[in-house]
C-alpha cells in the first residue's frame, strides 16, 4: 500500500499526514507479499480483508504493510473480482508456481482432494525457498506434519489456519496451529490475524481439530435461521418480514452472548436470566427432552471424526 502512488492518493489527507509525521514507524513496517493458491470463497475473504483500505491502519498498528497479493487465476470469477476491487495490490497468475515465486506468505486454499497433486508439483519444481516462504493451509483436512513433509519448509514456517468468510469485515475469530507467537515461532502471523479480527492459537493439532468443529456448524446455524423463517412464512408472515426479523433477532442474541465472552459462564448466565417459567425456559427444556442436544453432540463428534480422517463424517 504505502509504496503505491495510486493507493496513497486514495488515502484520506489525515492518514497521509499521519504517515508523513511518522516516518520512523513507516520505515519499521514489515512489508508482506501474500499469495493464494486457490482463489475461492475463503481465499477471497482473507485477501479482501488484507486489501481493504479501511483495514490498513490495523495492519500498520501491528507493524505490517501489505505490499502485494498474488492469486491463482483458475477460479476466474473470484480472482477477476478481487483484481477489479483492489487493482493496485492484486495480481492474477496462471500458475501456483508464479504465485509462490511472487510471495513470502502463501495461503493454501484448495479443496482437500486437490492438495497432494499441487504440493508434489511445487516440490518437484523446487518452488519453495526455506529462507523466505511461510505456508498457511486453510484446508480443513491438512495436518501440519504432512505439509512440512510435502514442502520441506522449516517447522516454524508451516501452519494450519481456519477462519470463516466474515474475516473480510474483520469479524469472527481465526484458529491457528502451531502457536505462532511462541519462542522461535513466526515474526508476524499472530499479529496479522489479531489485526484482522482475532485469533486463538491451538497448542496441538488435536486441540485444533476439536476447535474447528464449531466452524463446521456454520451451515447448521443458517439452517436454524432458515427453519425459523420458513415456519413464520407458513404461519402467514411475509417472506421479507420473516427473513428480516429472524436475522435481526439472532444478531442481537449473538451480540449479547459475545459481550464478556472470555467468562466461560457467559452462556449459562444468559440461560439463567430467561424469564422464570417463561417461553424460553420451557422451549429449552422441551428441546433437551426431545434429544436435540444429544443429536447436536453426535453431529459434532461426526465432524471431528471426519477432520481426524477417522470416518467420512456421515451419520445414519
Ligand atoms: N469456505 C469457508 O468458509 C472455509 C473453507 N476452508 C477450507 O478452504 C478450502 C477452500 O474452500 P472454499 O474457499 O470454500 O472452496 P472454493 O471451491 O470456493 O475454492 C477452491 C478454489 O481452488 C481453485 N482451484 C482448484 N484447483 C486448482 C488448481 N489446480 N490451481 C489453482 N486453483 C485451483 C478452485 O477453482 P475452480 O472453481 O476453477 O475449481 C476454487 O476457486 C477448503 O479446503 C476448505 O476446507 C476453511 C475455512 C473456511
Ligand atoms: O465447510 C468446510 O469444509 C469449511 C471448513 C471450515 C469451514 N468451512
Amino acid at each position: 500500500f504505502h509504496t503505491n502512488n495510486q493507493a496513497t492518493s486514495m488515502m484520506s489527507s489525515a492518514k497521509k499526514q499521519k504517515l508523513n509525521d511518522d516516518d520512523d514507524d513507516k520505515q519499521s513496517l514489515h512489508e508482506i507479499r501474500v499469495g493464494f493458491i486457490g482463489c475461492g470463497t475463503i481465499a477471497s475473504a482473507i485477501a479482501t480483508s488484507l486489501a481493504k483500505p479501511e483495514h490498513e491502519e490495523y495492519l500498520s498498528e501491528a507493524g505490517l504493510s501489505l505490499s502485494t497479493i498474488s492469486v491463482t487465476k483458475r477460479s476466474a470469477s473470484k480472482s477477476s473480482k478481487l483484481k477489479e476491487d483492489f487493482p493496485h495490490v492484486v495480481s492474477v497468475y496462471e500458475s501456483a508456481e508464479e504465485v509462490v515465486r511472487n510471495s513470502d506468505l502463501v495461503f493454501l486454499c484448495l479443496l482437500p482432494q486437490q492438495v497432494d497433486e499441487m504440493l508434489s508439483e511445487l516440490k518437484e519444481k523446487g518452488t519453495w525457498n526455506n529462507g523466505r516462504h511461510t505456508l498457511v493451509s486453510l484446508v480443513s483436512t491438512s495436518k501440519v506434519e504432512d505439509l512440512i513433509a510435502k514442502t520441506s519448509l522449516p517447522t516454524n514456517r508451516v501452519f494450519k489456519m481456519i477462519c470463516l468468510p466474515p474475516i473480510s469485515n474483520r469479524e469472527g475469530c481465526a484458529l491457528l496451529t502451531p502457536p505462532a507467537s511462541s519462542e522461535n515461532g513466526h515474526p508476524y502471523l499472530k499479529k496479522m490475524f489479531d489485526a484482522l479480527g482475532g485469533v486463538v492459537e491451538c497448542p496441538t493439532d488435536e486441540i485444533m481439530s476439536s476447535m474447528m468443529v464449531p466452524t463446521g456448524l456454520m451451515g447448521t446455524m443458517y439452517g436454524i435461521m432458515k427453519n425459523n423463517r420458513d415456519w413464520l412464512i407458513n404461519k402467514g408472515v411475509s417472506p421479507s418480514d420473516a427473513s428480516y426479523f429472524v436475522a435481526r433477532s439472532y444478531l442481537s442474541m449473538v451480540q449479547d452472548a459475545e459481550r464478556d465472552c472470555r467468562d466461560p459462564k457467559r452462556f449459562d448466565d444468559l440461560i439463567e436470566e430467561q424469564t422464570p417459567g417463561g417461553l424460553n425456559e420451557q422451549a429449552l427444556k422441551n428441546q433437551e427432552k426431545q434429544g436435540v442436544f444429544d443429536a447436536y453432540d453426535k453431529s459434532m463428534d461426526a465432524v471431528l471424526s471426519r477432520i481426524q480422517g477417522k470416518s467420512d463424517g456421515s451419520l445414519p
